[in-house]
């Protein structure tokens, strides 16, 4: 009923401004999903990175091993600086060169071959059924050092006589 009452230069403007809205509207759209992608990729990229900081080298005699917590850095961690191993290994700034970064690394992985498998827990999680131990260990595991089993052992109520080399 309002448009009807319009004049003519009034409908113009008005189909004028409708049209500036929209077009406005869109280009905000576009700006939004672009400046949205970018910082989903950079966000993604500093994760990465982060976590390429302090990645756990895996083990390959490790499978099936019941291994429980942290284990040292240094004397037998598995979990070794890969971005100081990487530059050192890079050779480029590094004065020792690429064969410090590799033995660094190889020195590491083969200390955790040796003795990473067969340490006893740093820590242990007790508590009653539905304690909210599950939830303990889930908050404890954020930390990148932290190493923990994805099941409970039982090795005290049902696995006991199965001895410490079973548990390590
Ligand atoms: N912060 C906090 N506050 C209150 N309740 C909590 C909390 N964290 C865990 N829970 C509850 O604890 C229950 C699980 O406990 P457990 O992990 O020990 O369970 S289990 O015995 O190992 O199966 C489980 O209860 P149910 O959901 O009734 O099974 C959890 O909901």
């Amino acid at each position: 009923m309002a448009h009807r009452l319009l004049t003519s230069p009034n409908r113009l403007s008005a189909r004028f401004a409708f049209i500036f809205t929209i077009s406005l509207s869109f280009t905000y759209l576009c700006y939004s999903i672009i400046s949205c992608r970018g910082t989903i990729m950079t966000n993604s990229q500093t994760n990465s990175q982060a976590y390429d900081d302090k990645r756990c080298v895996t083990n390959k005699n490790a499978g099936g091993k019941k291994l429980l917590g942290k284990v040292e850095e240094g004397c037998t961690s598995t979990f070794v600086d890969v971005k100081e191993a990487q530059r050192d290994g890079a050779g480029g700034t590094s004065a020792t060169g690429s064969s410090r970064g590799e033995g660094k690394l190889s020195k590491n992985i083969s200390l955790a071959q040796k003795y990473g498998n067969k340490k006893l827990p740093n820590a242990l999680i007790v508590g009653v059924k539905k304690g909210g131990t599950r939830a303990v260990l889930e908050f404890i595991r954020i930390h990148p050092d932290v190493r923990a089993l994805g099941t409970e052992p039982h090795f005290f109520d049902r696995n006991y006589d199965r001895g410490l080399d079973w548990y390590r």
